[in-house]
């Protein structure tokens, strides 16, 4: 994770996405507080900010979300930055109950540079990425070209290959 440069170790750059998520409380204010607390940590930066959208719960009944995706620039290793974001969650009042169920804050690590992870704390690509139209909309909006690595598409691709309907654009932002 680390470079050799001039006899010391750097910390070498990567790219990251991260999906954000939110369908309790003023999500839009967690979501843009919660980036806002992002790129104030040493060590991350925001290359890309997608637009936000209203989307269908996929899970047991529940309102709706609203979702995003943020590309950052990291110095952070990915158990580092996944650290980060379990943190920065709880800070915004996440409660862990059941699965697939309603959050103040969901940040998922879906890709870190071409990196493919498999350990049981931590899975890049995010191992549900694939199928979800509410991460690869605002995914495709700033990131078309990143290739997934398990699969082997884009995520302009991948996008094609689910159905998008339920994925609205929230006006404005
Ligand atoms: N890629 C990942 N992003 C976020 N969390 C991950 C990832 N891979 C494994 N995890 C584990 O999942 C839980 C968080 O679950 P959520 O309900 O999606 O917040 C966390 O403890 C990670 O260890
Ligand atoms: N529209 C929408 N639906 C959702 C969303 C979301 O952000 N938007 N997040 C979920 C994530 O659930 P969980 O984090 O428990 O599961 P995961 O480990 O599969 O991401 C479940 N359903």
């Amino acid at each position: 994770m680390f470079t050799k440069h001039n006899a010391e170790f750097k910390p070498k750059i990567q790219a990251s996405a991260i999906a954000l998520g939110s369908n309790i409380g003023d999500s839009l204010t967690i979501l843009e507080a919660a980036t806002a607390e992002l790129a104030a940590i040493p060590g991350i930066q925001i290359q890309a900010k997608s637009s936000w959208y209203i989307t269908k719960a996929v899970g047991p009944p529940q309102p709706d979300y609203l979702n995003g995706c943020i590309i950052l620039q990291v110095e952070l290793d990915p158990p580092k930055l996944l650290e980060v974001l379990l943190t920065i969650e709880q800070k915004f009042g996440r409660v862990r109950q059941e699965r697939w169920g309603p959050r103040s804050l969901d940040l998922d690590l879906l890709l870190y540079d071409d990196l493919i992870i498999d350990t049981p704390t931590l899975q890049i690509p995010h191992p549900r990425m694939q199928e979800r139209a509410f991460v690869l909309v605002p995914l495709a909006e700033i990131a078309p070209d990143w290739l997934e690595p398990i699969s082997g598409y884009v995520i302009r691709e991948l996008v094609k290959k689910v159905d998008c309907s339920d994925v609205h654009l929230l006006k404005g932002s």
